[in-house]
């Protein structure tokens, strides 16, 4: 069997069979196939009629990874074998989890923090190639890493063309500008969306440039298609979709947990394909990516489904009563989770394929980058925030406890560098809130969570409170061609988001601190 599901025992059979008795009744299953851009309502039809390409990956799949083979031939004879990604959300969280899996090294760039930019940059360019994926071909993220990348090769004596390629949809401005810039061009099918472009481009090129088996991956995933299309009871699909659906509105978090055979980091790419789904109109899912050690997986919150993630190719025990397991080749689960994806969107009667919060966060954002009056000054960003809320940690852990909703969790919103000394230190907060609170904690990297969980913490149902942990005094980073610095940038992402929040009334806490790993220090002090 490729795909091996056990659902809890403990789930209402009621609501399981109802719904799994909807979805065979109105063949969901090979509507989504035949790409019926009907099954979520008027609303989201224009949407999902550009929306439902994944569903035949097969034939571009093997056109697009033939072509990414030739270039890395190319790129390999001239002695160019390091492969850095740019790319935010859907377009860099899959070929990382590809990659993780092919255990081949991809370097991704998904945050403006300058000391992750200053670190991409100064490895050995000469070795380089930079592959810049953006669907729509203007996030800021995205840009502002190209424009540092342009720079910095040409600065070494090197030829951007010679070092740079593109991932974007056809006709994008990014599209145009690189074909002038002479760099090479990937275009993707325009019918996929960010989340769902795991088998298209944006999942494979950089992963086949990195040395990955990008054709046994998509086989993987041929191989589940025909179960995943049917009209059954027991299409995988439906009964992950209709289990956790079964599980809502009280357990909405899925606490992903991988097993040995499968730490592919698959957790952030299902958070992001599923929260950014189905976190809308007040409704959703939330999956939270644990570590090992989560104290999650030893108290379970009553909120929270446990999702046991393997590989297939051991036989793991079959789940414990209150567990999903899902065990699939890599391939195959993401064939699987995406078309669970849209079934469940069916179920919650929301657009699976929208993510109308995302933009207020980064008008948001744009709002405080026009305000900022000069390059790397970020402490003359405007400020609603008290700052003597980070003054004391013990009443920050005080205020957070008491700003959890019942039901509720806790996202850490971390505008630092996911590779200094401050992420181990994040680690054990995450887990000794989550010990402490008896409430699933969410950790996120900002900016790069705004692509991904963003859109439901914001749109979402209002459970979360929030603790947004930034750094003052950055060290200065330029953004050639551009008025603002990385430095400014995350600054103004991390604002502009804060405010979106607290508009949504959503209480977000604030730690800011010229030393965040010390700010921490004292706050697992007072724990
Ligand atoms: O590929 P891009 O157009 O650069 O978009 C990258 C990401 O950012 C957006 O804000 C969306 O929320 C994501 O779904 C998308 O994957």
């Amino acid at each position: 069997m490729t795909i091996q599901l056990s659902i809890p025992s403990v789930l209402d059979e009621q609501k399981l069979s109802r719904n799994l008795a909807a979805l065979v009744r109105d063949r969901v299953a090979s509507r989504i196939f035949e790409k019926d851009a009907t099954l979520w309502g008027d609303a989201a039809e224009a949407e999902a009629a550009i929306r439902l390409g994944w569903t035949d990956f097969v034939q571009s799949a093997e056109a697009v990874v033939s072509e990414a083979e030739q270039f890395r031939d190319e790129l390999r004879a001239r002695g160019v074998d390091r492969v850095v990604l740019c790319g935010m959300g859907g377009s860099s969280l899959a070929p990382a989890v590809i990659c993780r899996w092919a255990g081949v090294p991809l370097d991704t760039i998904d945050s403006t923090h300058p000391a992750v930019v200053k670190a991409a940059l100064q490895g050995d360019l000469a070795r380089t190639v930079v592959v810049v994926s953006s669907k729509s071909g203007g996030t800021i993220e995205t840009l502002s890493h190209r424009a540092a990348f342009m720079s910095a090769f040409r600065e070494a004596g090197l030829d951007p063309a010679q070092h740079m390629a593109v991932v974007t949809d056809p006709g994008s401005a990014l599209e145009a500008d690189a074909r002038a810039a002479g760099q090479r061009v990937f275009l993707a099918d325009p019918n996929v969306g960010g989340r769902f472009s795991a088998l298209t481009a944006f999942g494979l090129v950089p992963s086949v440039l990195a040395g990955a088996d990008a054709r046994g991956l998509v086989a993987e995933a041929q191989a589940v298609r025909e179960l995943l299309k049917a009209d059954t009871p027991n299409n995988p699909a439906f009964v992950l979709a209709a289990s956790i659906m079964s599980d809502l509105p009280e357990k909405y978090v899925l606490g992903i947990d991988s097993e040995p055979d499968a730490r592919w980091g698959l957790g952030s790419w299902i958070e992001q394909l599923v929260a950014e789904s189905t976190g809308k109109d007040g409704k959703g899912v939330l999956p939270i990516a644990l570590p090992e050690d989560a104290a999650e997986l030893q108290q379970t919150p009553a909120n929270t489904r446990i999702v046991r993630v393997g590989s297939g190719s051991q036989n793991p025990e079959s789940g414990a009563a209150n567990e999903l397991l899902v065990a699939a080749p890599l391939g195959a689960q993401l064939l699987l989770w995406e078309t669970a994806t849209a079934v469940l969107g069916r179920l919650l009667d929301i657009d699976p394929f929208n993510q109308p919060d995302v933009e207020s966060a980064k008008v948001a954002a744009r709002a405080q980058l026009e305000a900022v009056p000069q390059q790397g000054d970020t402490s003359a960003v405007p400020s609603r925030a008290s700052v003597s809320e980070s003054q004391d940690p013990a009443a920050l852990l005080a205020t957070l406890r008491q700003s959890v909703p019942v039901n509720g969790y806790v996202a850490i919103q971390a505008y630092l560098d996911p590779q200094g000394p401050c992420a181990p230190l994040l680690n054990e907060l995450r887990n000794r809130l989550a010990k402490a609170m008896g409430v699933p904690v969410a950790l996120g990297w900002g900016p790069s969570y705004l692509h991904s969980t963003g859109q439901l913490h914001k749109g979402g149902p209002a459970l979360g409170a929030f603790l947004q942990i930034t750094e003052q005094n950055l060290e200065p980073l330029e953004i050639p061609g551009s008025e603002n610095g990385f430095d400014t940038l995350i600054a103004a992402q991390a604002r502009g988001d804060r405010d979106v929040l607290r508009e949504r009334g959503r209480t977000v806490l604030t730690l800011a601190s010229s030393d965040p790993a010390a700010g921490l220090r004292d706050l697992l002090a007072a724990l």
